[in-house]
């Protein structure tokens, strides 16, 4: 299309540029969403991968027809096609998208004329990226497109990152000898030191708490180092998007805003987003942007339970165990005496343990109190009455969901940011117990007995009060409300 025949009414064009992992396309599908809600044209690029995925079991494709503004791109994440894209090697993804991504992003940002050559829109006005995508910056630089960044996890991990140089520099990484496996360092006493080099969390955040990027033997870990430029590119881009809401993290944001004044906490966008479609139209479905077919038989089985009676356990898209450590979460649920449901994902027990013989009493006890399922419909079984708490791996949205519906949590942290979320779960908002850094089946029977039984009221007390002020966020006049009017607001004036 010639720029100069461009129609003066077209609106903003923005492309959306997720991390293709589960994680961080569910919150971004749901920001396009919103956007596309107040009429923006959007362009969301997901890896050939993931978008295979979403076809596959996601209704997304579908969910999207009615938004004309509205497509998928795709490019590829430099991955061999049988890479697990799971564990600890996840982070493989962005280290090769940064390897791979700018030649392969340039040729779709030229080949296309910015991606105006479907359908009737302008050249992609601004860039809404992933916080650690930042390959694509020298295209966007010489294209001269305006970027924000949106990092999807909490305020907490964000700003414990964006001062990784101060930890370092403080002497407060490396967490793990040389050598040393996750056995040995979780049982170091240096594990429990406080934490001094993070402004807003002296006082709490022991070193066992810092993201788990920092459980490194070498401070130059490619990894480790990634993270932490990736966090400080942050301050050069126009603003920062948060799913996050100010009640929950207030005095953290007030932290980031010294260094990114331009900064939007949008969140609870799940929430958000059913709202404002409620408020728009008849609408009440729920998109899915699921990488597994959502067995939605644990809502029969829930319905058959009683009130707040079960223990639902899902530890995210990424995490995988070991047969060991399987079985001691296993013999935990199954000893407390409690009903449970559990995800199990095909892919998250490691190697081909996981055809070896179950005993037969975790069988028997499964059978009498317990349902498991391959992918859970998350949202709607953290809504279903018959739920209590959530063992969660602590990742961002799995948190933030159940922040929002009022679920007190039993964290197990794996990997990444989740170390961090799961300290401020239990000991910033009280909203449940962190159980990081064990798996041993007699604490966690303990643990499950306690959130479930012993603690119940007191936690569901605490949890329902932060679900109203994450309600309020979303509601008109609050400040997730106001921060995505004024966020819309802000992409409708770059258009120049
Ligand atoms: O059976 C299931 C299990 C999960 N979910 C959904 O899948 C998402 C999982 O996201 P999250 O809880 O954030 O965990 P991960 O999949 O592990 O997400 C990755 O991305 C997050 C956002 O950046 C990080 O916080 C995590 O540490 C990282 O592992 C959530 O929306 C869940 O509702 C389902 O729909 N069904
Ligand atoms: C594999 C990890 C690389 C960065 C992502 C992240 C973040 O802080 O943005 C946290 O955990 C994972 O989702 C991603």
């Amino acid at each position: 299309m010639d720029h100069q025949e461009t129609s003066a009414e077209l609106p903003p064009h923005i492309l959306i540029f997720p991390l293709p992992m589960q994680g961080h396309v569910n919150s971004m599908l749901k920001l396009a969403e919103l956007l596309c809600l107040h009429e923006l044209h959007i362009t969301m690029l997901l890896s050939e991968f993931t978008h295979r995925r979403l076809v596959l079991h996601a209704n997304a494709q579908s969910r999207f027809a009615r938004y004309p503004g509205f497509r998928f791109v795709t490019m590829p994440d430099g991955l061999p096609e049988d890479h697990p894209r799971a564990g600890e090697r996840t982070i493989e993804i962005m280290l090769s998208l940064r390897k791979t991504g700018e030649p392969e992003f340039r040729r779709l940002m030229e080949s296309t004329d910015r991606l105006s050559d479907v359908g009737d829109r302008r050249p992609v006005t601004c860039v809404i990226m992933d916080g650690v995508l930042s390959f694509s910056l020298p295209v966007l630089k010489e294209m001269g497109i305006p970027y924000i960044y949106f990092r999807t996890v909490g305020a907490c991990s964000f700003w414990a990152n964006f001062c990784i140089q101060e930890i370092i520099d403080a002497g407060e990484v490396p967490l793990r000898g040389k050598d040393e496996d996750k056995y040995t360092y979780w049982k170091k006493k240096e594990m429990d030191l406080m934490v001094t080099s993070v402004p807003g969390m002296e006082g709490f955040l022991r070193r066992r708490d810092l993201p788990g990027f920092c459980r490194v033997s070498d401070v130059n870990d490619t990894g480790f180092q990634a993270i932490k430029t990736e966090t400080r590119r942050s301050t050069q881009a126009r603003a920062l998007i948060l799913n996050t809401f100010e009640d929950l993290e207030g005095p953290i944001l007030d932290q980031i805003r010294k260094h990114i004044p331009n900064l939007y906490s949008v969140g609870p966008l799940h929430t958000h987003l059913k709202a404002r479609l409620a408020a728009k139209t008849s609408e009440s479905s729920r998109a899915s942007g699921s990488f597994w077919e959502e067995d939605k038989s644990c809502l029969t089985w829930l319905d058959s339970q009683p009130a707040k009676s079960v223990i639902y356990v899902s530890f995210g898209s990424v995490t995988i165990l070991t047969r060991n450590e399987l079985l001691e979460f296993w013999y935990g649920l199954v000893n407390s005496g409690q009903r449970f449901l559990w995800v199990m994902r095909p892919d998250s027990i490691v190697g081909n343990d996981k055809e070896s013989q179950i005993p037969v009493e975790l069988d028997e006890g499964t059978k009498a109190r317990g349902y498991m399922v391959g992918w859970a419909p998350q949202e709607d079984v953290l809504a279903h009455p018959a739920v209590c708490a959530f063992f969660t791996h602590s990742g961002w949205n799995s948190t933030l969901e159940s922040v929002a519906g009022g679920m007190p949590m039993l964290c197990w942290p794996y990997f990444a940011d989740q170390t961090i979320n799961s300290r401020f779960v239990s000991d910033v908002w009280k909203l449940g117990l962190d159980i990081k850094d064990t798996c041993d089946r007699v604490i966690i029977e303990k643990m499950v007995r306690d959130i479930m039984v012993e603690r119940r009221d007191k936690f569901w007390q605490r949890a329902n009060r932060m679900a109203n002020l994450g309600k309020k966020a979303i509601s008109e006049g609050g400040s997730s409300y106001c921060n995505l009017d004024r966020l819309i607001e802000f992409l409708r004036g770059m258009i120049v």
